[in-house]
């Protein structure tokens, strides 16, 4: 029998950890509702909020008392209030509002393969039909763009700054997968000399697109509809970006994929790869070690893949070295590496 070690057993541990779902809920609900909004705007009892909802005082009740709880709201007396990050978050009025996040983070397709857990596990991979989220032109990466665009404004800036600081002056840039395209367009608004080229499935390049035109970037900006792994690249370019892509899949796929690239890059370009990157032991920092789950839950065989990991997928698709920037405080890191 094994002895344990660390702290003493706990039960709470094990209920925290089965009913974490019903946070989910609750704070759907109140996004949903727009509760936090209608606090924001001065409705502070539950009979109040409930009004401004249009929701019944005693659900009302019930959720913000939760919401409390999980720290997400304050209670003075039958007064709620916003906290710090209620009110920048998650209160429609702020310019820093991630709730639309639920629309992806949240949407049928997720659940469905976080629901069918125990099977991806027995599977090694999703269990949602047709590789999950990697169908061809799959819907949920529509709902992606649209949904967590908001929440990709900073790590686009130091991607950017990244970038920048190694290839000033004029640049092609190409953004494989670019989703959004904010990663991409963050580069040209910063260097007024570079033109950019994004790729991806052709419903989601509407979104690319409708941003390109929204920042004003519209005369730099052109597209590629289709496969990374076999739509024809053009080029050759300064820059690949590729942000939240090799995730997806297996180091032999994404070495293809690196070798495909390095076809398209200058000799003297740089890719850079932007990931959630895990410490060499897998399970920290934990933002960047838990997103393997969702690609458990997601994906045939896509993993959080470690530094030492992307090098070697670099160096075996003829690429002469990597060097890795990590951000403070953030989950995801670069790899620039050069062919
Ligand atoms: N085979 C493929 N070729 C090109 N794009 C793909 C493929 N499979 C999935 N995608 C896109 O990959 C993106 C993953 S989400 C990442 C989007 C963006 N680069 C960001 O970092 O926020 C989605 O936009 C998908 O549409």
């Amino acid at each position: 029998m094994e002895t344990p070690v660390g702290p003493p057993p706990s039960p709470f541990l094990v209920f925290e950890a089965i009913n974490a779902y019903h946070r989910t809920a609750a704070i759907k609900a109140a996004i949903e509702l727009q509760v936090f909004t209608a606090i924001d705007n001065g409705r502070r009892s539950a009979a109040e909020i409930a009004a401004a909802c249009g929701a019944a005082e005693r659900g009302v009740r019930i959720i913000c008392d939760n919401l409390v709880v999980y720290g997400l709201l304050t209670k003075d007396g039958t007064q709620y209030g916003l906290t710090a990050t209620a009110k920048t978050f998650l209160s429609g009025n702020s310019p820093a509002y991630m709730g639309g996040a639920i629309q992806f983070l949240l949407s049928p397709t997720i659940m469905l393969g976080f629901d069918r857990m125990t099977e991806a596990v027995r599977r090694g991979g999703t269990a949602i039909p047709e590789s999950g989220t990697l169908a061809p032109e799959h819907n949920v990466w529509v709902d992606f763009a649209r949904a967590m665009a908001p929440m990709m404004m900073m790590p686009a800036q130091q991607l950017a700054e990244t970038v920048l600081k190694v290839k000033p002056g004029p640049i092609a840039v190409l953004d494989i997968a670019a989703g959004h395209g904010l990663y991409g367009l963050a580069v040209c608004k910063a260097n007024p000399a570079s033109r950019l080229t994004a790729l991806d499935w052709a419903n989601v390049l509407e979104v690319a697109t409708e941003n390109a035109a929204k920042i004003g970037l519209a005369d730099r900006f052109t597209t590629i509809a289709g496969s990374a792994f076999d739509a024809p690249l053009g080029g050759p370019y300064d820059v690949i970006l590729l942000p939240n892509f090799l995730h997806h899949f297996d180091p032999p796929t994404c070495v293809a994929l690196a070798k495909r690239l390095k076809s398209a890059l200058n000799p003297d370009g740089v890719v850079a790869t932007m990931e959630f990157v895990p410490n060499d032991d897998r399970v920290s920092p934990p933002g960047a070690a838990t997103f393997s789950l969702v690609m458990l839950a997601s994906t045939p065989s896509g993993d959080a893949y470690t530094f030492k990991e992307y090098e070697q997928m670099f160096a075996d698709a003829g690429y002469s070295s990597s060097e890795l920037h990590r951000f403070e405080g953030a989950p995801h890191a670069v790899v620039l590496t050069r062919p």
